[in-house]
């Protein structure tokens, strides 16, 4: 059995069928990539598996259980986690107990617990912190574990986010273009960590505009256009594919 399944989901805002009737399995281990022309509805496909919109059609499964419909917090819990497009980081916090927030999703939240502030507690909040903080030298942000959020560039926020979600324990890791805004050298960087979270075992899913990173990483690759299926396969078998070509050099993208 597949670790998600979408089978034949649509969504539609006013007139705009944003995604319309798109069906495809994710198998546990891979790297899934989901590419497009601009607006070819990648991100609200994100969003309707991640619980942020609800499908007007279709079902969402994981693990073979249907999950349509439930909230991101829920999905958070049963091993989905993600970054968005724009960044989503706390400017105000540090660039540590950003990682941190991510990590509190597993330990059960007694405010009552937490304002006794009992030895077993610090010794969680201490563990959390380190392990918060080997997640920062494993996204390669190991110079900045004292920093301030928004004291830190672009390229690395980008990063803070990923550890943030990696933070959640994830089994299924949606990226949503991770590498956007970057240079070329941070960009090989990032394809360089997709791959090592793959190597943990995680199963990534990839929206990415930038096809070097997309046909280096991907064992699969599904191609949206107008918010359709237009192909899925291997990375070969996509390039190759006659209708990818001409969605990409319609002029639309
Ligand atoms: N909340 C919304 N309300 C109305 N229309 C929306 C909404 N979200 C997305 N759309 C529309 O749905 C279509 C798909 O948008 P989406 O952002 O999913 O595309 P995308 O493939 O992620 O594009 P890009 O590569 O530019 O990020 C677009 O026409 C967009 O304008």
């Amino acid at each position: 059995m597949a670790l998600l399944e979408v089978d034949r989901i649509s969504i539609q805002f006013g007139n705009v069928r944003a995604v319309q009737d798109v069906s495809f399995s994710v198998d546990e281990g891979i790297v899934y990539s989901v590419i497009g022309p601009n607006g070819a509805g990648k991100t609200t496909l994100f969003n309707l598996i991640t619980g942020i919109y609800r499908p007007t059609a279709g079902a969402v499964r994981l693990d073979g259980r249907e999950i349509q419909g439930r909230t991101p917090y829920e999905l958070a819990r049963r091993g989905m986690a993600r970054t968005f497009q724009n960044l989503q980081v706390w400017m105000n916090m540090s660039a540590l107990e950003n990682v941190m927030v991510g990590a509190h999703l597993h330990l059960d939240g007694s405010l009552f617990k937490a304002l006794l502030r009992t030895p077993a507690l610090r010794r969680r909040d201490r563990a959390l912190r380190e392990e918060s903080a080997g997640l920062m030298e494993f996204v390669g942000l190991g110079a900045y574990v004292r920093s301030r959020a928004d004291s830190m560039p672009y390229g690395a926020l980008k990063r803070l986010e990923i550890a943030r979600a990696l933070a959640m324990k994830p089994r299924l890791l949606f990226l949503d273009e991770p590498a956007a805004g970057l240079n070329p050298k941070e960009t090989q960087e990032v394809d360089a960590l997709v791959r090592r979270i793959a190597e943990t075992g995680i199963t990534v899913v990839l929206v990415e505009h930038d096809m070097k990173m997309v046909m280096n990483l991907s064992d699969r690759i599904l191609v949206l256009d107008y918010g359709k299926r237009l192909a899925e396969g291997s990375g070969p078998e996509v390039r190759g594919n006659p209708d990818v070509i001409a969605a990409y050099l319609g002029g639309h993208a």
